[in-house]
């Protein structure tokens, strides 16, 4: 994936750009053990929500719940390559706290999307089985 052509100005076209984004998301999932997991849960979830057949508004919930997990990956992603490009494999306080933070703000974002999925799904699997007993 990409144009691997060492490019360092802008994009010339929306073509161009949308590569590089898409290369972007081809990183995120190929490097990215964390968000890979999170994808196939957020996978569980939509098929969870198809066959509960959740309403509207449980969907707005659940794909915020996704997305703000989703950003909260990317944020992670970049908070790491930034700061391994300045300090390489040198230890220092300012890049422990970085990642630290970084990835506590993926913690609080998978501990909202666990607070989303249980509100939603275990009333919803409730009724279900209390329909076909
Ligand atoms: N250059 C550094 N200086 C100080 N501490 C560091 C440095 N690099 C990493 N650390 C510490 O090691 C931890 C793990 O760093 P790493 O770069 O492996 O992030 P990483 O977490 O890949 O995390 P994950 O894959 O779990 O999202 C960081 O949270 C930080 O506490």
């Amino acid at each position: 994936m990409g144009l691997n052509d060492k490019q360092v100005n802008k994009n010339r076209n929306f073509f161009q750009s949308l590569v590089h984004a898409l290369d972007g998301v081809y990183s995120l999932v190929s490097t990215e053990r964390n968000f890979r997991k999170h994808i196939i849960l957020a996978a569980i979830a939509v098929v969870m929500g198809i066959w509960l057949r959740l309403s509207i508004n449980e969907w707005l919930w659940i794909t915020l719940a996704i997305f703000v997990v989703v950003v909260a990956e990317v944020l992670n992603t970049i908070v790491e390559a930034i700061v391994d490009l300045i300090v390489g494999h040198h230890y220092h306080d300012g890049a422990k706290k970085a990642k630290d933070v970084a990835a506590g703000g993926v913690l609080i974002a998978a501990c909202f999307a666990v607070v989303i999925g249980c509100l939603i799904f275990i009333p919803e699997l409730i009724q279900k089985f209390h329909v076909h007993l």
